[in-house]
């Protein structure tokens, strides 16, 4: 199954930076950092209405190959396109072998907007936690399928006492209620299936009925169209977490802007 894969490969890969940034060196990153950017920000986007938007920077995926041409992945330019049109939050893909992300490609991220950044990774060891907070993320993904209860208790308590959203991405009910009684303030419901790929974009309207209403839901995956954004506002959706279809849209402002039903580009 591609998710153990992609923990394999990820476990490797953080092996390889453990071994040149200690958990110490991180730390102390942490505590001199000049940029501070304001605690839990997502949570209070996600309080307002309307429909928060989470824009992802992507070049590749296991399920859709490249997206992007590499010599075409120019990501400050799509963080300044996002910057522009407004969205909430910029998600950076960091996994480095199956999406071909990098930490160096989030920091310059950081570095290029002032809206907050999500890495989104598989979250194995709460060294990934130090690291997306040295980075200068906002928030970090927590993958209920690959994480024990403990794990995922022990992870959320990390990521609030250093100030970083979680989205807590579960696919099925068994795994929903595995993340309220860690205590996920954020919910994120993956419409693709990871074992085949295959998008169901209804999983989240379905499984958004028996989560508590005081937790935020988050749809991820498969968005393309403004009706999908409406019907998933109807079904109580706090938030959508868009890729592919940002990355391939020539004018991202415009796609971004049609998505959220603004028929011109908002100033
Ligand atoms: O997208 C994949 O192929 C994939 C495979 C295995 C684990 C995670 C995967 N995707 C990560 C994501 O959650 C998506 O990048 C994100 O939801 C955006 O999806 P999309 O809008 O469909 O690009």
């Amino acid at each position: 199954m591609i998710l153990d894969d992609l923990v394999a490969a990820t476990k490797k890969n953080m092996a390889r930076r453990q071994e040149q940034v200690s958990l110490a060196d991180l730390k102390a990153q942490i505590e001199q950092a000049a940029d501070q950017r304001p605690a839990l920000v997502l949570n209070q986007k996600l309080a307002q209405a309307p429909i928060t938007v989470i824009s992802e920077i992507k070049q590749a995926s296991p399920s859709k190959g490249q997206i992007v041409p590499r010599e075409a992945f120019d990501y400050r330019q799509i963080a300044r396109d996002y910057t522009q049109a407004k969205v909430d939050m910029i998600s950076v893909l960091t996994e480095e072998e199956y999406f071909k992300g990098s930490l160096d490609i989030l920091k310059a991220v950081v570095a290029t907007t002032d809206v907050p950044v999500l890495r989104k990774d598989f979250t194995i060891d709460p060294y990934m936690i130090y690291e997306a907070k040295a980075a200068g993320a906002s928030a970090i993904l927590l993958i209920v399928a690959i994480l024990s209860d403990q794990q995922l208790t022990d992870y959320l308590a990390l990521a609030q006492e250093l100030g970083l959203s979680a989205i807590v991405e579960a696919h099925d009910q068994d795994e929903i209620q595995r993340a309220v009684q860690a205590g996920a303030e954020i919910i994120g419901v993956n419409n693709r299936n990871l074992k085949d790929f295959t998008v169901d974009f209804g999983n989240t309207q379905r499984l958004r009925e028996n989560i508590p209403a005081d937790i935020a839901v988050i749809s991820e995956s498969g968005i393309q169209s403004r009706s999908d954004v409406l019907q998933l506002e109807q079904a109580g959706i706090n938030g959508i977490l868009v890729g592919e279809t940002f990355m391939r849209a020539p004018d991202k402002v415009a796609e971004i802007n049609r998505l959220r039903g603004f028929s011109h580009d908002q100033d």
